[in-house]
């Protein structure tokens, strides 16, 4: 059975070994995959090491192993309520109480004020040598894999356009979705000072009796996620339409009719399983944005049913803080030209950092969860 496309980076990390033609194809891999799943699967093995790999999933088993006591010392009550440690189920999606626990980190930020929603200092946990040092690195690592798959995708997001009305660049790699220069400046512009997240998530098995899931089903916020899981089968359940998944030969776990937000037809679930050297790769809600519903931000859930303590490590690439997400100029050409009529009005401009703050406000209070999605 067919899986999510696989896609690798490497064109683009070894750019001065690799050809032109392996960069476009590439790039048109990676547009087609965000047009038409919102998901795929990044082979990441020539940027990062299975050595890395490990000794994140490592560091972050030796924390969720610490006593309850200890982990609670960096607890998200101690700041603004997101930065720090969540313990099982304080996390809500949907109404509904995760079956996880978890450490999340933000972009810092100028004069932190943990009064302010998202505003507050990142906790780490001091019990775990090197836990720190290592994840910082990863971090770093990430937002130059941002970068690289942002530009990476945008090159091909309308080819026929850029060919038919800039000709002269279609020899050029800074051109996206038939953006000119200038356009394609102004995007990476929006991104240059990502407000990122890195969630460590640990899930212990899912009990039969829980009402909720591991993690509810939700979209990602922003822009790219890069998700480092553990071998762990049939955890991560991605929603494809009906018809996607039968032209793919995708194999579905469950059959259910399509969530509300995404229309009336119906839908399968499908693993996204693990695979070696790759990062699961999603788009968020302001790539649908930017492109006025070009590329997909795609509905996932985790339900965890083994009997092993399952380890996740998403890193969130989002735009920055103070980004205004409109839709891409380019976009609109090419779906003006193509005769596309869309509903402008789902497509608001928004501020990423009010879009995420109202996300993550919703249940500030001592006797609520302290963050919720969807
Ligand atoms: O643990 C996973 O596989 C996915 C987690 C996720 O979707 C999220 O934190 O946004
Ligand atoms: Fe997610």
């Amino acid at each position: 059975m067919a899986t999510l496309p696989v896609i690798s980076i490497s064109p683009y990390v070894l750019k001065e070994t690799s050809t032109e033609r392996e960069r476009l194809a590439t790039s048109e891999a990676l547009h087609k995959a965000c047009r038409d799943f919102g998901f795929f699967y990044l082979d990441i093995s020539s940027f990062a090491s299975d050595a890395e790999m490990n000794d994140l999933m490592g560091l972050a088993r030796k924390f969720f192993a610490l006593p309850q006591k200890r982990k609670d010392l960096i607890s998200i009550r101690n700041e603004d309520s997101v930065r720090g440690y969540q313990r099982l189920k304080e996390n809500v999606t949907g109404g509904k109480a995760d079956n996880h626990e978890a450490i999340d980190l933000y972009a810092p930020v100028d004069n932190p004020d943990k009064t302010k929603p998202l505003w507050g200092t990142n906790q780490w946990p001091s019990d775990v040598k090197y836990f720190r040092s290592t994840y910082e690195a990863w971090i770093e690592k990430m937002k130059v894999l941002g970068m690289i798959v942002m530009e990476a995708s945008v090159l091909f997001a309308s080819p026929p356009l850029y060919q038919v009305l800039i000709p002269s660049f279609f020899q050029s790699m800074a051109i996206g979705l038939g953006m000119t220069p200038d356009e394609w400046e102004g995007l990476k512009g929006c991104v240059d000072h990502s407000f990122w997240v890195m969630r460590i998530i640990g899930y212990p098995p899912l009990p039969d009796d829980h009402d909720g899931f591991s993690c509810g089903a939700h979209k990602d916020y922003g822009c790219l996620t890069f998700l480092l899981a553990d071998p762990t089968q049939d955890a991560l359940q991605v929603f494809v339409p009906r018809s996607l998944a039968a032209a793919n030969q995708m194999a579905s776990s469950s059959t259910i009719k399509l969530p509300k937000e995404e229309g009336t037809s119906n839908g399968v679930w499908i693993y996204a399983n693990p695979l070696p050297g790759c990062v699961v790769c999603n788009i968020g809600e302001m790539w649908e944005v930017w492109t006025r519903g070009m590329y997909k931000s795609t509905l996932h859930r985790v339900i965890h049913r083994g009997n092993n303590y399952r380890v996740s490590l998403p890193f969130f690439f989002e735009p920055n803080f103070d980004a205004l997400v409109k839709p891409l100029a380019a976009v609109v050409r090419a779906q003006e030209a193509s005769g596309e009529k869309i509903d402008n009005d789902i497509y608001t401009p928004v501020v990423y950092g009010e879009f995420l703050k109202s996300k993550v406000t919703n249940n500030f209070s001592e006797t609520t969860p302290a963050t919720a999605r969807l």
